[in-house]
């Protein structure tokens, strides 16, 4: 008997391959992004504009917990795109961050923060340490960073379940940037009439 993609059994490691992130295309504007995917102009535009810290506009729509998950930190090559992006050479190492950030014990939004060791400096070396606690407390709790435009990101899924939009600005320090991606999943919008 031929085997159907759904008789597949799933590897341990396929299981969350919908809370992965999936190639993304950056747009400067939500009018360019819409182009590419009317969803922008849908449920997602409010958490594509909202402005301030995210992980407080997250807080404020769960009822019982707020929890940020860290999957995976360490130092490593960002992609080309992100390198450019920085201003920093391509290949050069910098503090990546991804964490899974859950509503009321559900996983909401993936975010990718890539740290050029320019910001790890001084005071910046507490970026290292940040374990579960939220990187949003830390940067708007100094006037030090400011946030530049924020770009809309439209997914390339390739998997059911997967983010299909995102956001994404530059944080600016001292002499130094680092970069924040906030990538949706479905459940963000499956609670709430914003
Ligand atoms: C940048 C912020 O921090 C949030 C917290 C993150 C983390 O802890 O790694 C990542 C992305 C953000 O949504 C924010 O709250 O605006």
């Amino acid at each position: 008997m031929r085997s159907r993609a759904s008789d597949i059994k799933r590897q341990p490691s396929d299981i969350n391959s919908h809370l992965s992130i999936p190639p993304t295309a950056w747009y400067r504007s939500l009018t360019a992004a819409g182009l590419r995917n009317p969803q922008v102009h849908g449920c997602a535009r409010y958490w594509l504009r909202v402005e301030g810290s995210f992980t407080r506009a997250l807080q404020k729509q769960c009822t019982r917990s707020f929890d940020v998950e860290v999957r995976q930190e360490g130092f490593a090559p960002p992609s080309l795109e992100e390198s450019r992006r920085l201003d920093i050479p391509p290949r050069q190492h910098a503090w990546i961050r991804e964490v899974r950030l859950c509503g009321d014990g559900e996983p909401w939004v993936l975010a990718r923060t890539v740290i050029p060791l320019s910001c790890l400096e001084g005071e910046g070396r507490r970026l290292l340490h940040l374990g579960n606690r939220p990187l949003g407390a830390y940067l708007f709790s100094s006037p030090l960073w400011q946030r530049g435009p924020l770009e809309t990101g439209v997914c390339n899924p390739a998997v059911a379940g997967q983010p299909q939009l995102a956001r994404r600005s530059l944080f600016s320090g001292h002499n130094s940037s680092l970069l924040v991606g906030e990538y949706f999943l479905p459940a963000l919008f499956g609670r709430n009439a914003l």
